[in-house]
């Protein structure tokens, strides 16, 4: 490593989607790592997600759609990195890979956006633009008397269909948001104890193979790894492994870290019509933390979730068929 990064100043080279959003993430990452003296490149890798738009995710079996090209990319060698936001991961990756860090996580709520400044939630036909199978069910549950219709597509195609008037507003993360530099039209910040964000939402996750080199392996870890959104992350992805769920599932979940030093997490899941709402709080010692993500998965699981995502598959595969 230190031939290949210090001495010959190879640069390091960064894997990512093409979405400004993705290029943003990118970005950030290579800033961090110029400003540790390590040279970097970007490199444009398309997927699945990104081509396939006309569909909703939980129809084009949406794990892995935004990062098995980047994934490939790893293993041949083609980048050394592969920048994903954190909710876009799969729950399991494969064993050949590895999550190298993940970088301080944004404010996790979602917000409404809306390009109407007195936006009223209350009105009786408001029609909110998401595709996330979890902010449908909460809004069912939330927001009864708002409609929502499908907004697939990057950040800047969702606020396309919002200018021409498909909703009044869009459910969106922040940390997306903010990235972009949308904050202004950021109407409610939604609470986080209500709508509680997916597993993973506003941080960055760094994937490498497992056999890049120790030595730069402990550079990016040492850089780019913020220690207590690990933890969390660490928390909140047992939780969702054990869930079985991929972003197609409405399953939540957040992990925060108390003043004392331990694990809190809030996990849970919604029946799509929103009527059920199984969530489970628990706080553990920071080295239990995986323990303490499958405890609530199963606990959740066992409390009626398991029925719920056996109702979830078979509307699915009724959908499937027709
Ligand atoms: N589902 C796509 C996706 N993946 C990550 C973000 C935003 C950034 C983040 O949550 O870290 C978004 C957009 C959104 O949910 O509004």
């Amino acid at each position: 490593m230190l031939t290949r990064n210090l001495l010959v100043k190879k640069p390091i080279r960064i894997g990512t989607r093409g979405s400004k959003l993705a290029l943003w993430q990118a970005n950030h990452v290579a800033a961090r790592l110029e400003q540790a003296g390590l040279p970097t490149e970007i490199v444009i890798i398309t997927t699945r997600g990104d081509v396939v738009l006309d569909r909703s995710l939980d129809k084009i079996g949406a794990k892995g759609v935004f990062t098995e090209e980047l994934e490939e990319s790893l293993r041949t060698g083609h980048i050394d990195i592969a920048v994903h936001s954190a909710k876009d991961v799969q729950s399991s990756i494969p064993e050949d890979l590895e999550l190298l860090a993940f970088m301080e996580r944004e404010k996790v709520n979602d917000v409404i956006v809306s390009f109407d400044a007195n936006l009223d939630l209350q009105r009786p036909d408001l029609v909110l633009g998401t595709s996330s199978t979890r902010r449908k069910a909460m809004l069912k549950r939330f927001l009864p008397h708002a409609t929502t219709a499908e907004a697939r597509g990057n950040l800047q195609t969702r606020l396309r269909k919002l200018e021409e008037g498909q909703y009044h507003a869009l459910v969106l993360a922040y940390a997306g948001v903010h990235r972009m530099e949308y904050d202004g039209l950021i109407r409610y910040v939604l609470p986080e104890t209500q709508y509680i964000p997916a597993t993973g939402q506003g941080s960055v996750a760094i994937e490498s193979a497992r056999n890049l080199e120790p030595g730069l392996k402990a550079e990016l870890r040492r850089v780019l790894d913020h220690p207590d959104t690990h933890l969390a992350l660490v928390t909140e992805r047992a939780f969702l492994r054990t869930m079985e769920g991929g972003c197609s599932i409405p399953s939540f979940a957040l992990a925060t870290l108390t003043p004392e030093g331990n694990v809190h997490l809030h996990g849970g899941l919604i029946s799509l019509d929103g009527q059920q709402f199984i969530d489970v709080k628990q706080t553990a010692p920071a080295n239990d933390a995986e323990a303490l993500g499958i405890r609530i998965a199963e606990t959740v699981l066992a409390r009626g979730g398991q029925q719920i995502l056996d109702d979830i598959r078979q509307v699915r595969s009724a959908e499937n068929v027709a």
